[in-house]
């Protein structure tokens, strides 16, 4: 079930680095929310702390809050485990594991997460997720074969089917597509919007039509320099973004003046 994500004054660092500063943010169920801005400001850092991926960095962490339908993601008796199993990722590269079947990479994170299952409930979880990820039809007839004999963008769809497998609440995205060619590219885009209905979607990326594309929300993050921390400078509905943004900083990027 899609939920709804609220951060505030979030600090995130790398030991000292203090690489991202004071994001404020609502992030709404059933849409997708694109994080867009120049390399370095943080996008990807942000990204990770949201599922707690940021802290498996040593000396990484954070200050400030954030919080799933009620829930302090950083409470003091919350299992970082737990949060990565209701908050899933898919990264830039494709990242099936190799030898593995492609049945056996849909089932990944259900295999790590849960007891057994039987064969019957397997098969269910891997035909759904494949259909899910619009995948089902190009593998049916193979899934004992490795992941690693599909295409880039088969690849990244079975990432995706892996990571809906286990239902999560929120899908985070960091650049799914820059490793795919336009077609494949289109075909992730047109999954996305499928399961935004089920999914709380926010996506990383350097491409900015696709943002225009996909997203009902937008952040812009910008950093003042190097060694400066990356800051949440605008977050607005998409097409005011794209057309009418509220700060100089986020018209200057869309327009390619910098970045
Ligand atoms: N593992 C790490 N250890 C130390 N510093 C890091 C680490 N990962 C990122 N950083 C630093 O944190 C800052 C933000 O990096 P991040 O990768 O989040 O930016 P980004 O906006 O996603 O960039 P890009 O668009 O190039 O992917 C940068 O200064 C980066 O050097």
């Amino acid at each position: 079930m899609a939920k709804r994500i609220e951060v505030s004054d979030l600090d995130i660092y790398y030991g000292d680095f203090k690489a991202v500063e004071g994001v404020n943010v609502a992030i709404e169920p059933r849409s997708i929310t694109a994080l867009i801005g120049p390399s370095g400001c943080g996008k990807s850092t942000f990204l990770r702390s949201l599922n707690r991926m940021h802290e498996v960095i040593p000396g990484a962490r954070v200050e400030g809050k954030v919080v799933m339908d009620g829930q302090d993601l950083y409470g003091a008796d919350v299992d970082p485990v737990n949060v990565r199993r209701q908050i899933g990722m898919v990264f830039q590269r494709p990242n099936p594991f190799p030898t593995m079947s492609i049945y056996e990479n849909v089932l990944a994170g259900n295999r790590l997460n849960s007891k057994r299952m039987k064969k019957a409930e397997a098969d269910d979880v891997v035909e759904r997720s494949l259909r899910g990820a619009n995948l089902w039809n190009e593998v049916k007839d193979r899934l004992d074969r490795p992941g690693s004999g599909l295409s880039g963008g088969q690849q990244q769809r079975l990432c995706i089917a892996r990571a809906i497998a286990v239902e999560p609440d929120v899908l985070l995205m960091d650049e799914p597509c820059s490793a795919l060619d336009p077609i494949s590219t289109l075909a992730i885009e047109d999954l996305m919007t499928e399961l935004k209905d089920r999914f709380t979607i926010v996506i990383v990326t350097h491409n900015m039509q696709q943002a225009a594309r996909v997203s009902e929300s937008t952040g812009f993050f910008n950093l003042n320099g190097v060694g400066q921390p990356g800051r949440l400078i605008e977050f607005n509905p998409t097409e005011k973004i794209f057309s009418n943004p509220d700060e100089k900083a986020t018209e200057d990027y869309i327009s390619g003046r910098f970045g």
